[in-house]
């Protein structure tokens, strides 16, 4: 299964509730600080109930620990931008992927977007609305990877 990385997250109720996700879809989740709460913020801990334990969750400090770690793994790295120029529906996924995401109010930082493999964009036809919201956009993509890759069942 691909990997869900956010970058630089603020707002607690929202990476718990990608943690759920991640957790009823078995997907690792990395989280680069850094964050705009602590790791024991109650309404991080409420959003992802008590499903936690089922989060397979590592913490890198900054890009660049998070930078070494990827390079070590290897795979694609997927930036996922409003500006993104490949709709998400037409990049063909593999297991090897991780799915990057930027924070709630300044996206991705300019150096993860220069090293992503890919920006990709999840259409918004009404263009009154900015962008959508971050645990909203990390679903979307992950059951797409996931439905393309046949991983969810
Ligand atoms: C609330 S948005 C960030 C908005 C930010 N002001 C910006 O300019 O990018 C949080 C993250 O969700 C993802 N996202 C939101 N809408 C998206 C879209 N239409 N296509 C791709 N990713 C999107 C991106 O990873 C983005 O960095």
């Amino acid at each position: 299964m691909v990997k869900l990385v956010l970058v630089n997250p603020q707002i607690p109720p929202n990476t718990g509730n990608i943690a759920r996700t991640c957790a009823a879809t078995g997907t690792e989740l990395h989280l680069v600080g850094p964050l705009g709460f602590e790791l024991g913020d109650r309404y991080l801990k409420r959003a992802g109930l008590d499903y936690w334990p089922y989060v397979d969750l590592h913490y890198h400090n900054s890009c660049e620990e998070f930078i070494t770690h990827w390079r070590g793994q290897g795979g694609n790295l997927l930036g996922f931008s409003v500006t993104g120029t490949v709709n998400f529906w037409d990049y063909t996924y593999q297991s090897t992927d991780w799915l990057m995401m930027g924070s709630e109010t300044d996206g991705l930082p300019q150096m993860m977007r220069d090293l992503s493999t890919q920006l990709l964009c999840i259409p918004m036809p009404h263009s009154e609305v900015r962008s959508l919201n971050l645990a909203s956009s990390a679903a979307i993509a992950l059951f797409e990877a996931g439905r393309q890759l046949r991983s969810l069942g």
